[in-house]
């Protein structure tokens, strides 16, 4: 329950009770207030409040809710209810201030847009929240003291970011890219929103997360989503926020960095500590604000011994830069991906358990395109409209659709898109560009072109590489396999097949 309960001012009439007519639809608000907001269809929030709002709607529940609701804390007022300090029973208070934060978090919606917009185009900026004043009067209108209006104030914030992180990197409509979304919310909020606002909102450091999926399925666009999600503190001085969400997300590719470098990299170095180390560095987990995540790509590929400092961090959340006796904490939360299955990794002793488990307190699998198109096939329009609003920085639906109309003529009906979205990012492109995109998967009349442009002397080394690579990846479909036939490392695999998608 909310903290309301402590809230009884001395000397105050609580001489109210909520009219029985009203309880049943203020209960349905406060359970859909701190409920996933990805966890309902429309004709749920329909079926519970009676309410209609059109077929085919995808408008956010809360403009269902608003009218109705605003019409009944009107007539409460008029009945005499105008703070929490009325209410005698903490019931009543819970359902009461369920629905007055929900009208005024929806009061200063397009006004924390605007500021998450301003955050985005000006990352490095400490921004002033003029919208804060009134929003901390109407806070303490509804009888909240200076501290609970704070953490409210900062909870809008977030359940906004939030919000507009996870619609945003991750689009869709498949059923299970649908679950993708609520879970990553779960991941956020806890599945308890209530437990997260009253207990754990400023604990969730011990909270890692495990993305898996095949390559270019989302997990670094999740993880952006997640570590620009964070609870941050709000300073009614400055009217500032204590941190700025542009830097809350610091990623890193562990396969970019040669083992000698990546301790440096992530812990950092002080002066001296090795040869070349002409001055002091701060790694990423000193880079990695506390209201944030860091995001560990490639964590499948990491050696034991930079397993187990990592893991020292996750259990004891310290950490020493190399060549320093200084112990450092890190309170930011960690988040890691990989395409590698990590169970074959841990059976081989590849990958310690012991690490695994600290990692993995919650493991989101990120679905295939193959998944998404199996379970609604309108969902290669959906992408290929959200990827051309990006490309061109505002809704493109006639250029989106002529790109699909294009593609689904090029590639085969049963194509399996082995890169997955970052494979469909690269076919819009080539469309838009005017070229034929026919798929990672050469059919067999056009399997001579790359070896006649081999014959033909017409391609550079690489791109000979890259076309072997992915024909064999297609057939073999693991970055070992094809390591092992071709005698390179994997990551030079990886790599090469990544410059042909
Ligand atoms: N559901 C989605 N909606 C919109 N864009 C998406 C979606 N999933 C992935 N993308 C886009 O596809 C591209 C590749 O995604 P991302 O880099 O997150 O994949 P990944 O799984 O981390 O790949 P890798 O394992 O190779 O690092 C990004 O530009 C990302 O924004």
């Amino acid at each position: 329950m909310f903290t309301v309960a402590c809230l009884v001012l001395s000397g105050d009439i609580m001489n109210k009770t909520l009219p029985s007519a009203q309880r049943p639809f203020l209960q349905t608000v406060a359970d859909l207030m701190f409920s996933n907001p990805f966890d309902h269809e429309v004709s749920e929030i329909e079926a519970l409040t009676g309410l209609s709002l059109g077929e085919g709607s995808t408008e956010h529940f809360y403009v269902l809710l608003k009218p109705k609701l605003e019409s009944v804390m009107t007539t409460l007022a008029q009945q005499g209810v105008n703070g929490l300090s009325d209410l005698a029973s903490s019931d009543d208070r819970h359902l009461y201030m369920a629905a007055n934060l929900f009208l005024i978090y929806d009061r200063y919606i397009d006004d924390l847009d605007a500021l998450i917009a301003q955050q985005i185009k000006e990352p490095e900026r400490r921004l002033k929240v003029k919208f804060s004043k009134s929003a901390f009067q109407d806070l303490a209108q509804l009888g909240l003291d200076n501290t609970q209006s704070e953490k409210y104030f900062a909870l809008f914030y977030q359940l906004r970011r939030a919000y507009l992180f996870i619609n945003r990197e991750l689009t869709g409509n498949a059923a299970c890219i649908k679950r993708l979304r609520r879970d990553l919310w779960n991941n956020v909020f806890t599945s308890d929103a209530l437990l997260y606002v009253n207990n754990l909102w400023s604990r969730m450091e011990d909270f890692s997360t495990l993305l898996l999926g095949e390559t270019g399925t989302g997990k670094g666009a999740a993880a952006k989503a997640i570590g620009c999600s964070g609870l941050i503190p709000f300073d009614v001085e400055s009217q500032t926020f204590k941190a700025k969400f542009t830097e809350s997300f610091v990623a890193i590719n562990l396969l970019e960095y040669p083992e000698g470098l990546l301790e440096s990299e992530l812990f950092g170095h002080t002066k001296g500590a090795f040869t070349g180390a002409i001055s002091q560095y701060d790694g990423l987990f000193k880079r990695c604000n506390a209201h944030g995540a860091l995001f560990l790509d490639e964590i499948g590929d990491i050696n034991i011994s930079i397993q187990i400092k990592l893991l020292k961090v996750l259990q004891e959340r310290r950490f020493s830069p190399v060549g320093a006796h200084d112990i450092c904490r890190f309170s930011g939360r960690v988040i890691a991906a990989t395409n590698r299955n990590l169970n074959e990794l841990r059976e081989a002793g590849e990958f310690r358990h012991d690490f695994y488990y600290r990692l993995s307190s919650d493991v989101i699998e990120l679905p295939t395109l193959r998944e998404r198109l199996e379970q609604d096939p309108k969902e290669l329009g959906l992408l290929i409209e959200s990827l051309m609003e990006r490309l061109t920085g505002q809704p493109s639906p006639a250029m989106a659709s002529d790109v699909l109309e294009k593609l689904q003529r090029s590639i085969p009906p049963d194509y399996s898109w082995p890169g997955n979205v970052r494979e469909l990012e690269q076919a819009v492109r080539r469309t838009v560009l005017g070229r034929e995109y026919t798929g990672e998967y050469i059919p067999r009349e056009k399997l001579p072109v790359w070896v006649e442009s081999t014959m033909a002397g017409g391609l550079t080394a690489n791109e000979l590489l890259s076309a072997y690579c992915s024909s064999l990846y297609r057939k073999e479909g693991t970055y070992e396999k094809v390591a092992a036939i071709t005698g390179l490392d994997r990551r030079t695999v990886k790599k090469h097949i990544s410059a042909a998608l």
